[in-house]
């Protein structure tokens, strides 16, 4: 897998967003459109705030892009811990992206009708092809999950490319998550790690081969080197011997 690390996070953020820009008229120019798969979390927030900004709100055709999420918390729309929230307010409403780009989770059923209902709309974007999204941002917890790939939860050995509900005790909440065989299928596929919490989860995933997957599920993410590129910072790479 491709690797940079960088002295400051700033820098990282600028990089990482002209990566989606690239990718986002690669796309636009192949397919018409973008699937652009964002992670939640606090770390992106900077990111978004970056893509809404002067600088690139003329660099990409935002009108091409269609938003998803690689994982939800199980919670009501208006719920300060959605990642919906928290990506509406520095991203969809300052570009004030149509609703009709956006494939939110509506967790007003039960977790796992939420995720059917999901996958549903996904899949009729898709209209029913393979469920290819062109790029998926993806954080790192300092438990090694990523999405709501939670260590030693039953999502993990799930086989196929979809969305499923699962309950993870770490948090006591439901999460509606991509399944790490969904995640895999993206074209392109960007984690976006810094500071020095992450240290150990990034040491676990990319050197030391001790231990389970399920002990660090985002070693289910592919490690092939033409779809997966980590952007850490210095404090996050810090364990690092091979860098
Ligand atoms: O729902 C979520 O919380 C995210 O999708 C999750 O996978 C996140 O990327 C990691 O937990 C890292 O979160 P931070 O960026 O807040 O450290």
């Amino acid at each position: 897998m491709k690797l940079k690390i960088y002295k400051n996070v700033d820098d990282l953020i600028k990089d990482l967003a002209d990566r989606i820009s690239e990718v986002s008229k690669e796309s636009i120019q192949a397919r018409g459109q973008f699937n652009f798969v964002l992670s939640g979390g606090s770390s992106p927030k900077k990111l978004y705030e970056l893509l809404a900004s002067e600088s690139y709100r003329n660099k990409i055709d935002w009108e091409k892009i269609y938003f998803f999420f690689g994982d939800e918390r199980f919670v009501p729309a208006d719920d300060s811990q959605r990642n919906s929230l928290m990506v509406k307010e520095a991203l969809f409403e300052p570009l004030k992206i149509k609703n009709s780009n956006i494939f939110e989770v509506d967790t007003s059923g039960s977790p796992e009708e939420s995720a059917q209902k999901y996958w549903n709309s996904i899949t009729s974007h898709f209209q029913g092809k393979l469920v290819e999204f062109d790029l998926n941002l993806l954080g790192l917890g300092d438990n090694s999950h990523t999405a709501s790939l939670f260590p030693n939860t039953s999502v993990l050995n799930e086989t196929e490319a979809t969305i499923k509900s699962v309950f993870v005790d770490e948090v006591d909440q439901y999460r509606i998550t991509m399944t790490a065989p969904l995640i895999n299928q993206s074209r392109h596929i960007a984690f976006l790690v810094f500071g020095e919490a992450k240290a150990k989860a990034v040491f676990h995933i990319l050197e030391d081969s001790s231990g389970s997957v399920t002990e660090y599920p985002a070693r289910l993410i592919t490690e092939d080197e033409n779809k997966v590129q980590w952007f850490l910072d210095e404090k996050a790479a810090s364990l690092l011997k091979h860098k």
